[in-house]
């Protein structure tokens, strides 16, 4: 059985370059483990872009976020970083924090 974890298709580049190592996503999006190898999958066409190892899963909440989690998604500032959250989980205080490297490309 193949799992895919999926990412919006304008951080393709971010991630295939190495820039990108994190993402935050809610409960019912952080069942992954440690060491687990995975397809990394574009959201808007479920297309392929590369497969990537799950590094750590961190719980944590909205509040807790700071510039390193920032630096790993590649934004500047916690602010937007918090910013691109509530746009996606509106009302979620519960988060994980997920690192991840790319393995191979597809
Ligand atoms: C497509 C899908 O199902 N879910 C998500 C959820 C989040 N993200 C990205 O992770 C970071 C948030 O930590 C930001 O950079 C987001 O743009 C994503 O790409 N895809």
């Amino acid at each position: 059985m193949s799992s895919c974890m999926t990412f919006f298709q304008r951080l393709e580049c971010q991630i295939l370059t190495g820039k990108k190592t994190a993402t935050i996503r809610d409960k019912s999006d952080s069942h992954y483990s440690v060491g687990q190898i995975l397809d990394a999958c574009t959201h808007e066409d479920g297309r392929k872009m590369c497969q990537i190892e799950i590094l750590s899963i961190e719980s944590l909440k909205l509040s807790e976020l700071n510039r390193t989690h920032a630096k790993a998604e590649n934004l500047p500032f916690v602010f937007v970083l918090k910013w691109i959250i509530r746009k996606i989980y509106p009302t979620e205080q519960d988060l994980f924090f997920i690192q991840f490297r790319v393995v191979s490309g597809c």
